[in-house]
Formats: C-alpha cells, structure tokens, sequence
C-alpha cells in the first residue's frame, strides 16, 4: 500500500496561476443541468469555456481546443454518440480529456455500458465521487443516482485498480478528495458540506481539472490542485445567507482567489 500524502496547499499556487495565464480552451460536453453553472465556473479561474456538442462539430473541435470534459449526466442515444466520437478524436490528437462518469452503478445500466466504452480512449483523468469510481471498477456502490453515497476511503483502492488499469488519474472526491496515479496518493482535506447541497459542484471541478490539465505537464499535482480550489472556495464562500447565494459564492470565491489561502 503506496503511503498517502497531505497535497501541500501552496503547492497549488502555480498551477492556479498557469490557467489564468494561458487561459486554456475547454471543450466541454456535460450535462443539462450545470451548463451555466459549469460555463461561470471556468470563467471565474480564467479559462475559456466552449460547450461544442454538434456530432458534425465535436471531432474539429476537440483539435483546437486546450482540453475536453465529458460528463455523462443527462446522457442520451445522442449524445453518448457525440461523446465517443469525441474522445475517440482526443485519442488520436493527444488532447487531455476528463471523464466525469455521473451515476453510474448497476441501477443505470446504459450509463454504466458508455462509460466503459469511452474508457478505452484514454482519459487523461477520471474524476468522480466515491461511488462512481466503485461502480466503474466494476465494484458494489450503494448509490442509485448522482449523489455519492460511499466514502472515499472504501474506494481509494478502486481508484488505484482503475488508475492502473487505464494509465490515467482518477480524483475521488468527497469528505476528503483522494487523487491517484496507482503509485501516489495525495488527499486533500477541508471544504464544506455545503458544496454537496448545490448541484454542479462536482461537475464544474471536473472542468477545472480539464483546465488545469491544458497547462501543465504534471497532471497528478495539476488534479490536485484543482481539488484544493474547489473545497478552500467552499470553505470561503458564504454560507450564512442559503443556498443560493452560496452557489453564487462559490463563483466569487474562484474569480477572488489568492496566494495567501
Ligand atoms: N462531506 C464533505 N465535506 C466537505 N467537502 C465535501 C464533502 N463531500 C463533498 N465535498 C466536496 O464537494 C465537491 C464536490 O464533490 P462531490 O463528491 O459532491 O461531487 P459530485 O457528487 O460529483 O457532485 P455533482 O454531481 O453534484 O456535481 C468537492 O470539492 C468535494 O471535496
Ligand atoms: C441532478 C443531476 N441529474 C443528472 S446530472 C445532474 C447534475 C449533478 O450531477
Ligand atoms: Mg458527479
């Protein structure tokens, strides 16, 4: 068992920095309920949101752009369709690309048969909550939907079979984030309980590690980094005046972000 190592909070700085530099294009294909969500989020750390999802357009694009998420939320005949031609075209280009694999387990069988498939085009990174990753290495989760339901820790030696296996990394995130190549594990500790309570909050930081990734070659520390972001804004944004305005928080907390968090 590989030793787990505290993500060292400063250690994020540069790679903050870095996408608000080069401000990396993200081609994003997710879903119908964090696309607004998802867009500002970007924004808000200084990268360059595009949602491209025509099946004629998504191959040209996934060629110019800095890097692609693809999020199985909403999934449908006709998107699934879109998603294996565009990570079927990230293979071949070499772009980076993030699966967020949303719900999948055994209540959502056709979900859970897509994500497998887009798995044999190399995702740069996967990143999901506790039981998706459980249920994407083929183990028992306890989720029936989005929301995860089990722990990080029960499925931090699935993210390493599925990190191996794939030659990718995969972010579990929850109550603490673990982020693994296979060899390395960093955790990172903190953020709210809030950020369960809004929706996107999960998809969007699959977003942000789509644009870390574009702008740096070290992708288990850029993933890392992105996971400290998003729990130190949660932690950050204000909680006292609900939800909605948390939500909104979460967004001014990104676009404020400092080297002295
Ligand atoms: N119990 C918790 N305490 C603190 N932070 C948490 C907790 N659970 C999740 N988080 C944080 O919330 C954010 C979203 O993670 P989560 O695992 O909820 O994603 P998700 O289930 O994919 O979300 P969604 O599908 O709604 O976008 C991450 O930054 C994570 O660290
Ligand atoms: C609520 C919801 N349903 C499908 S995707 C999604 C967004 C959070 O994952
Ligand atoms: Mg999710």
């Amino acid at each position: 068992m590989s030793a787990i190592k505290l993500f060292p909070s400063h250690d994020a700085i540069p790679f903050i920095e870095q996408v608000r530099l080069q401000r990396p294009l993200i081609h994003c294909i997710t879903n119908d309920v964090v696309q607004n969500f998802t867009a500002n989020v970007l924004l808000a750390i200084g990268a360059s949101p595009a949602m491209v999802v025509a099946e004629q357009e998504v191959e040209d694009f996934v060629a110019v752009a800095s890097s692609l998420l693809i999020n199985i939320g909403t999934i449908d005949s006709q998107s699934a369709k879109r998603m294996l031609l565009a990570a079927a075209k990230a293979k071949q280009t070499q772009t980076p690309w993030v699966l967020d694999p949303v719900a999948v387990g055994a209540a959502l069988k056709y979900r859970t048969e897509i994500a497998q498939q887009l798995l044999t085009f190399s995702p740069s990174v996967i990143r999901g909550n506790a039981s998706e990753i459980l249920a994407l290495s083929g183990q028992q989760s306890s989720s029936k939907g989005p929301d995860g339901l089990d722990s990080t820790d029960s499925a931090l030696n699935a993210a390493k079979l599925l990190a191996e296996k794939y030659r990718t990394i995969v972010a579990i995130t929850g109550e603490i984030d673990y982020v693994t190549d296979g060899k390395q594990i960093y955790s990172i500790v903190g953020g709210d309980i809030a950020l369960t309570r809004v929706t996107g909050t999960g998809c969007s930081l699959s977003a942000m590690v789509a644009a870390f990734i574009a702008t740096s070659k070290d992708r288990l520390a850029a993933t890392a980094s992105a996971c400290f972001m998003m729990k130190k804004v949660g932690e950050l944004a204000n909680k006292q005046s609900g939800l909605g305005t948390f939500a909104m928080a979460i967004i001014d907390q990104l676009s404020l972000f400092n080297q002295n968090h």
